[in-house]
């Protein structure tokens, strides 16, 4: 890693974000095998998995003992409500187990992890140390522990996403993303044959992507499974968007849910544009990762008028599709805001994701076109 302003906490994310996935992909086996239990709704019925809180317990307790744990500021999504409730004992013991298993493996990516195991209450101050809501002063960072929760619960795509904001901007960006397939044409393939499951073993899927503001690079590392250690630079490889200007050879990416993005209306959109082929439907930052490596031209979310984009949802991956050559803007074309907390504030109808001038302008000509005729 070039030495730059942030390479030291660089660094440490990319470590901890491979420590994380590790530990999702021994979970979200285990859930589609036999465990059921440990997917748990919140109150506004959005899933959350053993997998959410202890991504979040370990990359919090982990950033805590790498950096001043005095001053850090940690945005994350998860709190302990429901983990604290007397009816969630088992769920707790399930997070306690996979957090001390995940922390004891840290020595094999290069971290010292804690002298003892941690006891529950340890892990549920790790847990709640991520209660900061940013802003516009000073370094926070920024954690989705499992972004893409239904994507996981379903043995899909989903990412663990990891940022640095400083003095309102995105720093660093790290997106780990375990089912992600790293050959070529990876992703166009998978949504064809949905078999991501039985690829894991063959190391066809899952790697780490990294950058840092200004670089102008992005690299991709593959996941590192068994007993390997993880030596530096793990056979990092640079991405970069893809070239395609052409709309009719671009490829649009859009969340799967259509209560997440209105579907209808970007393929008004995309049809005034001249996109021709179909979209690739996938969960979670997957979708940032697949603009950063060139697989996809083009992302589009238009979500419901009144819905708050959540920074965790985005900040990794905008940097990395910014770093890797492509543009992210609002739909009015104008930057993303990440100083004013947990939300984007001030975001006009959606984000879009390029990975070039051309197509960017052309969407947001095309939204300016619809957008008076829509129901958003
Ligand atoms: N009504 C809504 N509109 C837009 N995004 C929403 C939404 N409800 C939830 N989300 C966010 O969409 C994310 C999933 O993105 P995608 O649809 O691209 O897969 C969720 O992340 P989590 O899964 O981490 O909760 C959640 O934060
Ligand atoms: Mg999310």
């Amino acid at each position: 890693m070039e030495k730059g302003k942030y390479s030291e906490e660089l660094n440490v994310a990319v470590r901890v974000v491979h420590m994380a996935c590790s530990m999702c992909e021994k979970v979200q086996r285990q859930l589609l095998s036999t465990n059921p239990d440990q997917v748990k709704s919140k109150d506004d019925d959005s899933l959350v998995t053993v997998a959410d809180w202890s991504v979040q317990a370990t990359v919090s307790w982990m950033l805590c003992k790498a950096f001043d744990s005095q001053k850090i500021s940690i945005v994350a999504e998860e709190d302990i409500q429901t983990l604290s409730k007397s009816e969630s004992k088992s769920l707790l013991a399930m997070v306690v187990s996979a957090v001390n298993a995940c922390l004891a493996e840290a020595p094999r990516f290069g971290l010292q992890g804690p002298e003892k195991t941690l006891d529950a209450s340890q892990i549920l101050e790790a847990i709640s140390k991520c209660s900061s809501t940013g802003g516009r002063l000073g370094r926070h960072w920024v954690l989705d522990p499992v972004d893409g929760t239904l994507g996981f619960v379903r043995g899909d795509q989903y990412a663990v996403a990891l940022a640095m904001i400083d003095d309102g901007e995105v720093v660093i960006g790290v997106l780990g993303c375990p089912n992600y397939p790293v050959k070529d044409d990876g992703l166009n393939k998978y949504s064809q044959q949905n078999v991501v499951m039985s690829r894991i073993s063959s190391g066809e899927v899952g790697c780490v992507m990294y950058t840092s503001k200004g670089s102008r690079k992005a690299w991709m590392q593959p996941l590192i499974r068994s007993d390997k250690r993880f030596e530096w630079p793990n056979s990092a490889k640079l991405i970069q968007v893809s070239s395609i200007d052409d709309p009719a050879l671009a490829t649009l990416c859009e969340p799967v849910e259509k209560s997440n993005s209105d579907h209808s209306f970007a393929a008004g959109v995309a049809n005034t544009v001249g996109l021709r082929k179909k979209p690739l439907r996938v969960y979670s930052m997957v979708k940032y990762a697949a603009i950063a490596r060139g697989e996809a031209e083009i992302y589009m979310r238009f979500a419901r008028s009144g819905y708050k984009e959540k920074i965790w949802d985005h900040a990794a991956g905008v940097l990395l599709v910014q770093e890797a050559g492509g543009m992210v803007t609002d739909a009015g074309g104008r930057p993303l805001d990440f100083s004013k907390g947990i939300y984007l504030e001030g975001l006009d109808r959606g984000i879009i994701a390029c990975s070039g001038f051309k197509l960017h302008q052309k969407i947001i000509a095309a939204v300016y076109a619809s957008w008076e005729s829509s129901n958003l």
